[in-house]
């Protein structure tokens, strides 16, 4: 069983005050396995966000299945969501999603403060945590008083703390400079190489080449995808610009 399924995964807008619907998601079957670090890149408009959002059961699909280690989270009852999400996900947003009005540690406690965590047990958890994402020296100050780097990583902090079964992030390093976006991405490949899997919607072909296989999206399907096996970075990062370039144009076979 992979860690992840999405069977025949259809999503159609509508609204109530026009005739018009969208069909944002076709047909999508993919699996992540577990410890897996998977790209997922498309045209904009090609449904990625509408993917992620049904992955993270912030939205349902309009059909088809999603499991998470076999559960699937489209049966999910509304108000189970928020402490399945809790529970299960970590999340890693382009524009950080901190809470301004709290300290950079309350920010990462708030999964285990939601979860009833004993205060000796989150700090347990928080020292090596913060240790690791060399955040230590932070942990007081708050979101609005630290650069973009360490906002993402106080992010990743509060994403991993719960040690989720799987981090959603989309575009990770879409608000970073080049410094900070080569730490980040430093960052994913070590909490990968500790097992974490990690599925990652990005335009940055860069992000792209870290992951161990990218899909591509076009119109609502997995349209294509490529695995690193071997490749170095920079080969990877070569693989993934010409199949963008064949997706441009319309000519790369299907996944
Ligand atoms: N809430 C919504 N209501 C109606 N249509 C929507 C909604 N959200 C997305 N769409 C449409 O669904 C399609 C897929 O959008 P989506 O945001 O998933 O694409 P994307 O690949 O994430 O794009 P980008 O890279 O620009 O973020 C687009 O045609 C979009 O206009």
């Amino acid at each position: 069983m992979s860690l992840l399924e999405v069977r025949n995964v259809k999503k159609v807008y509508s609204s109530r005050f026009s005739t018009n619907s969208v069909q944002a998601l076709r047909n999508v079957n993919l699996n992540v396995e577990k410890g897996e670090y998977v790209a997922i890149m498309g045209e904009s408009g090609s449904g990625k966000t509408t993917l992620l959002n049904i992955l993270a059961a912030l939205d349902r699909p309009t059909s088809g299945s999603v499991y998470l280690n076999g559960k699937d989270l489209t049966k999910i009852p509304e108000k189970m969501l928020a402490s399945y999400r809790r529970n299960n996900l970590g999340f890693v947003f382009q524009d950080f999603n901190l809470l301004n009005n709290f300290s950079n540690q309350d920010n990462i406690l708030l999964p285990l403060v939601l979860s009833n965590t004993k205060p000796k047990e989150m700090f347990r958890l928080l020292k090596p945590l913060s240790r690791q994402l060399g955040i230590s020296e932070i942990l007081g100050k708050y979101p609005y008083e630290i650069s973009g780097g360490q906002k993402q990583r106080v992010a990743v902090a509060r994403a991993v703390i719960m040690n989720p079964e799987l981090i959603l992030a989309d575009e990770p390093t879409g608000a970073l400079d080049s410094k900070s976006t080569e730490e980040l991405l430093m960052l994913f490949d070590q909490l990968n190489q500790n097992e974490q899997t990690i599925l990652m919607v990005t335009h940055s072909t860069k992000a792209a080449s870290h992951a161990k296989r990218v899909l591509f999206i076009k119109d609502g399907e997995v349209f294509h995808q490529i695995y690193r096996g071997d490749r170095s970075l920079d080969q990877m990062y070569e693989s993934i610009s010409d199949t963008l370039t064949l997706l441009a144009t319309g000519g790369v076979r299907h996944a």
